[in-house]
């Protein structure tokens, strides 16, 4: 691999510990890592020069809750809720269905589509759950096929009881044999952890048993009323608590809790639960906003992802979830960035290694057909992504669709 020159940028936002936004900076790609960032005048001599004619820079995405293991779609079931039907657990056992008739070549094929899709939209670095299998055969298939193709996979076995089995004896299940069938396969495991999926004491049994068996932890919680599932969350030390839509103060206090030994400043220290919120996932549910304002004034770190899937959120934009960050949820430009690139890191545990414009770190970047990043809230639902580069290679040029219809 040849090392890249981007230079002639207009404003290059590192998101680095300083915050540092320089103008008129240039960027060397090198073996996948970033090697140098300064003055043009300065660069050192590479292979390819790519001149971003004063365009801002910034990093790639990170999308760290996306569920994108799925075949067929559920836009009756959207356009029902648009008609003001509530959103149910209960549809997840639709694309359930159509997941377990796809074959492992269609389900790859759209695996890649979609990355591909979000990759074209500035997303360099994606997590993805299973969680449509729902049986020992259909997880562990869901999880192999997943592994191969994104960044690190999700163990959610733990999303639906499915329709006609026991919740006791499901629950036995997602920590007993299906577990040992998807460990090799996967870092984490998720809970659906609400009304109509599983209930505390579920959660609380596939935490201990994920954990048990060397897993990271995330919790679905919040999501549709209050409950426990961030208390649990912060209980087990997970690294993520997803959705957050319905907090009291004491969720609020727990979450803030948990980074007491973080040092936001230089952003190092004892990382704690990461609240994730999903703006695309709350506009197309009706549920009110997550309030990331809160959670960012008392002291959480916040990270916004797209969660990506059939039944309550059908985009992989990033771009439209920061944007709806600053226009909705009242976070500042910075905040929103930081937010879907370091926040979506550290919720992953991989914010040595992405989520920044460092030196050393992996060569993610998104060049903006605009002059700032101002311009991702400032013209929301523009084609503003420009160009983009994961792990020193351009990702942003494969034509390729997730949705076939034949
Ligand atoms: N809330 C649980 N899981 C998904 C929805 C899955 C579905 O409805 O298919 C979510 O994160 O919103
Ligand atoms: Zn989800």
């Amino acid at each position: 691999m040849s090392a890249t020159l981007v230079t002639n940028i207009g404003e290059l936002t590192t998101l680095d510990p300083d915050a540092r936004v320089l103008a008129g900076a240039a960027v060397v790609l090198d073996r996948g890592r970033i090697a140098w960032i300064g003055h043009p005048r300065q660069a050192p001599a590479t292979d390819t020069v790519y001149d971003a004619g004063g365009r801002a820079a910034l990093p790639g995405w990170v999308d760290s809750h996306t569920h994108l293991m799925f075949a067929g779609d559920r836009a009756a079931e959207f356009e029902a809720r648009m008609a003001g039907q509530d959103y149910a657990a209960g549809g997840i056992s639709v694309t359930m269905e159509a997941t377990r008739a796809a074959t492992d070549y269609e389900l790859t094929r759209l695996l890649m589509g979609r990355v591909a899709e979000a990759n074209a939209g500035g997303t360099t670095y994606l997590e993805t759950k299973t969680g449509y299998g729902l049986d020992v055969t259909e997880e562990t298939r869901h999880a192999r096929i997943a592994s191969t193709i994104v960044d690190q996979v999700t163990y959610l076995g733990a999303h639906l009881v499915p329709p006609g089995a026991d919740g006791e004896e499901y629950t036995d299940l997602v920590c007993g044999d299906m577990l040992s069938a998807v460990r090799p396969y996967v870092k984490w495991a998720d809970v659906f952890c609400e009304r109509g999926a599983f209930t505390e004491e579920q959660s609380r049994r596939v935490l201990t048993a994920c954990r048990d068996a060397g897993l990271g932890l995330r919790v679905h919680g919040n999501q549709l009323g209050p409950g426990p599932g961030v208390r649990l969350a912060v209980e087990f030390g997970a690294a993520s608590v997803d959705h957050v839509n319905y907090l009291d103060d004491a969720d609020v206090a727990a979450l803030a809790g948990s980074w007491s030994g973080w040092d936001a400043e230089t952003g190092t220290g004892e990382a704690g639960t990461v609240a994730t919120c999903l703006p695309a996932c709350d506009l197309s549910t009706r549920q009110p906003l997550a309030d990331g304002r809160r959670l960012l004034d008392a002291g959480v770190q916040i990270a916004l992802a797209s969660n990506c899937n059939p039944g309550t959120s059908y985009t992989s934009s990033m771009a439209f979830c920061v944007s709806t960050a600053v226009l909705q949820m009242r976070l500042s430009l910075t905040e929103a960035l930081r937010a879907a690139t370091m926040g979506g890191a550290l919720a992953l545990g991989v914010q040595d290694q992405v989520g920044s414009i460092e030196v050393g770190k992996r060569a993610d970047l998104q060049l903006l057909n605009a002059p700032s990043s101002a311009h991702l809230a400032y013209r929301p639902g523009m084609p503003l992504t420009g160009a983009v580069w994961r792990a020193g290679e351009r990702v942003d040029r494969i034509a390729v669709g997730s949705a076939p219809l034949a």
